[in-house]
């Protein structure tokens, strides 16, 4: 009932234990705290919070114009309605390193398990498209050292995001890596790698954990689990994929009634009102009262409270 019984110092924790013994962990994006039940159902590792989607559900660019405040309200409700632990995009930390110190601290108090800060100059943008800047090593550099600095719980991860890829090549890359894993960085998110040969080179040259960004129409080929565990990926995210599917078969059905009139020929592709019941768990809330759910609906079954 309610929300998730793991506590956030659980979830990180569990999230550092899958790390240290190699786990090779996926974690979709969530648009929604519902769709985060979705995938802790379906069996993942994880929930990712992407600022992409954030920025897009508010029907805005991603081009940090989303705030802290923004930010941190919806990681708090994503990550209390699952057990599992959530990874945030906290984009460039919102600032100068002391607001990245703050943001940490909010973050942390929203009950996420990880954060990634990234190297990108303000105005940030997306990763995968042309024309990004970064910031020098020093600024990258105190950035990473202003957040694990902030962190009150040691188990928050604290990955680094750098985008220098694009601009000056996968050389670079490594060294920023290895300068932000210096700085204190738990992980490191290579942004916009070429192929799979980049992610094994960036695997080999660090002792922590390596993300892969799985996003659809963007600079990197959409690797297996499989393909990329070979790499020596630790951590691989899907930060569209949920919404993009959503946001296909929203369209594909308004198209339908638009020119039939009927949602009638779409609703075999809708999640059923009992399916939608089962994940918010109706159920459980009768063993609270009992009046919450005394009604029939096809295919939900309604428990008995222990004792009748
Ligand atoms: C991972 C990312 O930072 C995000 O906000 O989800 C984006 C994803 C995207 O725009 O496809 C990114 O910069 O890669
Ligand atoms: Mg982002």
């Amino acid at each position: 009932m309610l929300y998730a019984a793991t506590t956030p110092a659980q979830k990180r924790r569990l999230l550092r234990e899958r790390l240290a013994a190699g786990d090779v962990l996926q974690f979709p994006g969530a648009f929604n705290p519902l769709s985060a039940r979705l995938i802790e159902d379906k069996g993942f590792d994880g929930v990712y919070i992407s600022g992409a989607v954030l920025s897009a559900e508010l029907g805005l660019p991603d081009i940090g114009l989303t705030t802290l405040t923004e930010v941190a309200q919806r990681s708090q409700q994503i990550a209390r309605m699952t057990n599992l632990p959530a990874l945030v995009d906290v984009d460039t930390g919102f600032g100068e390193p002391m607001n990245v110190a703050r943001t940490v601290q909010t973050l942390e108090d929203a009950g996420v398990a990880a954060v990634h800060i990234e190297d990108q100059v303000n105005p940030k943008r997306c990763g995968h498209l042309d024309g990004k800047q970064v910031v020098g090593a020093d600024t990258a550099v105190k950035r990473i050292r202003a957040a694990v600095d902030a962190r009150r719980d040691p188990d928050l991860l604290v990955m680094a995001r750098t985008d220098i890829r694009a601009l000056e090549g996968l050389g670079a890359a490594i060294d920023r890596a290895r300068q932000l894993v210096d700085a204190g960085a738990d992980a490191i998110f290579p942004e916009a790698m070429a192929d799979l040969g980049e992610f094994e080179a960036m695997c080999a040259a660090l002792d922590v954990p390596v993300l892969a960004n799985m996003t659809e129409f963007g600079k990197s080929d959409l690797f297996t689990r499989q393909q990329l565990a070979d790499a020596g990926v630790r951590i691989i995210i899907y930060p569209v994929t949920l919404l993009r599917l959503a946001m296909g078969a929203a369209e594909a059905g308004l198209d339908e009634l638009r020119a039939s009139g009927t949602q009638q020929g779409a609703v075999e592709r809708m999640q059923t009102r009992a399916r939608l019941y089962e994940l918010v768990d109706y159920a459980g809330y009768n063993a609270f009262d009992t009046t919450v759910f005394d009604f029939q609906v096809p295919g939900l079954h309604r428990a008995e409270p222990a004792g009748e």
